[in-house]
């Protein structure tokens, strides 16, 4: 089972080392931050928190990093650095898995959410999911049906996915996934003005100047994990399709006003949220491994 503070007695500064790089990183890149966030959810919404996606392309194994899904994923390198602080400490004691939620935990508190309380014991994966990555991520452009049920069949209810949508509270989108809303021509759940803006972003296809372009989730607050997002949305400054259905869906939408209302309300709910999300068919025991190194299963 996993447990509070599972290294107390293994490698009882594991959870600060974590703390520690995590910090050191986003004073030096803010943006590591968000990123650890979504490569919790990417990791534990395909079958386990079980560092799944940190393998690399080799011995056979197809990396879940270079799916469809995983589209301008970044910051895995980081995670080389903070298993490098582990091993320094406590050799193979902490599994990549723990490294994926703990990071993802620490991160949030940096970007002004919530405080959460994080079990560990998890262990690492000896297999890659990469061909089923596309099923079990959704798109941004899926129905909330389709969200919904993918939520709930991992045991995160209405509720939890409404705040966990709300990670978009921060980060950013690239013109990719938001032109199809602007051209030919601007999708009517967007805000007039901040199509005007989007479009100034984001040419048309063929059009770009730089070879990637993208726009901020959030205007306001873009680098604050807060009800932002909620409030953006319901003004239809969503940049995704599945951002903006929260708002129309019936049984989303209650959720939405209330988190738009309520910061602790909505830091509550994604704390609990993030909690279920990082305890998805952890593996225990001799089900997995601890990874000496994140991007590789061990060879014995
Ligand atoms: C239906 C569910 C979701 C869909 C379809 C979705 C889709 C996306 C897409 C398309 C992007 C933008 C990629 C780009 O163009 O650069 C994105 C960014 C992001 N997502 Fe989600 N997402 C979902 C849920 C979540 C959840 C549950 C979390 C975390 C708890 C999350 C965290 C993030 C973060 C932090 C970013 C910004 C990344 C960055 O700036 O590097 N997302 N998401
Ligand atoms: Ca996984
Ligand atoms: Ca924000």
């Amino acid at each position: 089972e996993l447990q509070l503070n599972y290294y107390s007695e293994s490698c009882p500064r594991a959870e600060e080392i974590v703390k520690e790089q995590v910090t050191k990183l986003y004073d030096k890149h803010y943006t590591t931050a968000i990123s650890w966030m979504r490569n919790l959810f990417h990791d534990c919404i395909v079958k386990s928190c079980d560092a799944s996606l940190l393998l690399d392309n080799a011995n056979g194994i197809e990396s879940e990093k270079n799916s469809d899904r995983s589209f301008a994923m970044r910051g895995f390198r980081y995670f080389d650095i903070i298993k490098e602080a582990l091993e320094n400490e406590c050799p193979n004691t902490v599994s990549c898995a723990d490294i994926v939620a703990l990071t993802a935990r620490d991160g949030v508190a940096l970007l002004g959410g919530p405080k959460i309380e994080m079990k560990t014991g998890r262990k690492d994966s000896k297999v890659s999911y990469a061909a089923e990555v596309d099923t079990l991520i959704p798109n941004h452009n899926d129905s909330m049906a389709t969200v919904l049920s993918r939520f709930h069949s991992v045991g995160l209810d209405t509720e939890a996915t409404v705040a966990l949508l709300g990670a978009h509270s921060v980060g950013r989108v690239h013109c990719v996934n938001i032109v199809h809303r602007l051209y030919p021509k601007v999708d009517p759940t967007l805000n007039p003005a901040h199509a005007e803006y989007l479009k100034h972003r984001c040419p048309p296809p063929g059009k770009e100047k730089k070879p990637v372009e993208y726009s901020r989730n959030d205007l306001t607050t873009p680098l604050v994990l807060d009800n932002m997002y909620y409030k953006n949305i319901l003004d239809g400054k969503g940049l995704l399709i599945v951002d903006q259905e929260l708002t129309t869906d019936p049984r989303t939408s209650p959720f939405v006003k209330k988190m738009a209302a309520d910061n602790d309300y909505f830091h509550h709910q994604f704390a609990r949220a993030l909690r279920i999300l990082s305890e998805i068919n952890p593996l225990l025991g001799d089900q997995g491994e601890i990874r000496k190194d994140c991007r590789f299963v061990n060879t014995h």
